[in-house]
């Protein structure tokens, strides 16, 4: 599978010095479709509550224009928690290329500036940039853990988890790895993600970009459905091994206990909001070219057709596949442990549209952009019984994509 039109042309030297910059492209890809924007604005939301302002600020922004019901598209790309330094991004492309099986498009994105400028003024702490711009956060590299030290972050977590005596059930911690990268190299590590993992979601929003199999939420005409992955094991080396540890996935207890806390924090949270289709989902298992994960799909109806995609993503973020059980403990103690600002890996990544549906992934194995280079990103479940050596393995094995797709030597 390919979209080569939608990517610019890399390969000679005049090329690559005439990339467009990454940081303000958009991209979004999912099998054989693929969008991509360019130019237009960018909206920054800092503090308190960012979902559910985004939300409402996109819905003032579609109504203030002489026909709301106009098709238009906007991008948001929001930090795993409200604590962080680096702000919501919503980008709001002025042009928009569709791409299928069947070629490519320009599709109609009709937005207001002055509607935009009015709903970005009446939030506080939103900000407008023109042109598609979004500054790069600063490189973190220097406080970031080795394997050395992620595995010493999993065994503080389990000590943790022993001392609070049940309390704390599980928390997914994650660490980074900074890596040098110009715009050329992402614009080619799109190309290479979408090729090989046509299953997931590939994304570039912001200067974040990454192949996530994980979909938050999706919003359509009153239908809501979510997939949450959590509980994995590294790919075999043949297909009998794959079938012993697809096998093993599906009955090991102490992962099926890591996925349950995830899919249960997904039900609970939209139980009050959603009439699901079945309340008790089974999980099956997941397999992707670096990965075997538990996965579960959740449906229902939404009972009220107010609101955006982003509010059914404000009930459900963090799930307990980026944060833990239970929440708010989970968030203080990853905080607490982990070296790095999660900044924008693990917050919900995607779309939304005049009617207020979308389709929100979440950003995981995805690196953010920073001056001369890419902070790759991944995490891992931790319940009691979690073996530090095999934490380390897993999260070789959740970085590969991003590795490979940057052509960066695999030790
Ligand atoms: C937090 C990540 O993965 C989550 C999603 C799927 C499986 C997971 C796991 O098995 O630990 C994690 O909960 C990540 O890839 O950065």
């Amino acid at each position: 599978m390919s979209v080569p039109t939608l990517l610019p042309e890399l390969g000679t030297a005049a090329a690559e010095a005439a990339v467009p910059p990454f940081a303000r492209a958009v991209l979004w890809a999912h099998g054989d479709a693929a969008w991509r924007g360019d130019d237009g604005w960018t909206v920054l939301v800092d503090g308190p509550d960012r979902l559910r302002r985004l939300s409402a600020l996109w819905q003032a922004a579609v109504a203030g224009r002489e026909d709301p019901a106009a098709p238009v598209r906007g991008w948001v790309s929001a930090p795993f928690s409200d604590d962080s330094v680096e702000p919501a991004v919503l980008r709001v492309p002025a042009r928009l290329r569709r791409s299928t099986a069947s070629g490519i498009r320009e599709t109609p994105q009709h937005v207001d500036a002055a509607a935009l400028a009015d709903a970005v003024s009446a939030d506080g702490g939103a900000r407008l940039l023109p042109d598609g711009e979004v500054p790069l956060p600063a490189d973190t590299s220097e406080s970031a853990w080795d394997d050395a030290g992620y595995a010493a972050g999993v065994r503080e977590l389990l000590a943790r988890m022993a001392a609070s005596d049940g309390a704390l059930a599980k928390v997914v911690i994650s660490r980074t790895l900074t890596v040098p990268a110009d715009d050329a190299d992402l614009w080619r590590a799109i190309r290479a993600l979408r090729r090989e993992y046509p299953q997931t979601w590939v994304f570039a929003v912001g200067g974040l970009l990454g192949a996530t199999p994980e979909i938050l939420a999706t919003r359509h005409a009153g239908l809501v459905g979510s997939r949450v992955l959590a509980g994995s094991l590294p790919r075999g080396e043949d297909e009998a091994e794959d079938a012993a540890l697809r096998a093993r996935l599906a009955t090991d207890p102490r992962l099926g206990e890591e996925h349950r806390w995830a899919a249960r924090s997904v039900l609970d949270a939209l139980a009050p909001v959603v009439d699901l289709a079945d309340p008790d989902p089974a999980p099956t298992v997941l397999t992707l070219p670096n990965v075997h994960h538990l996965a579960t799909s959740v449906r229902g109806r939404l009972r009220d057709g107010r609101g955006t995609v982003l509010d059914v993503v404000a009930a459900l973020h963090p799930t307990a596949a980026v944060g833990g059980t239970p929440t708010p403990e989970a968030v203080r103690v990853i905080r607490e442990v982990e070296p790095v600002d999660r900044g924008r890996y693990a917050g919900p990544v995607g779309w939304l549209d005049q009617d207020g549906d979308g389709e929100i992934a979440l950003a995981l194995r995805c690196g953010q952009q920073v001056p001369g280079g890419v902070r790759l990103q991944a995490g891992g479940g931790m319940v009691p019984g979690a073996v530090p050596e095999e934490e380390v393995t897993e999260i070789r094995a959740k970085l590969l994509p991003m590795r490979r797709a940057l052509g960066i030597d695999l030790d």
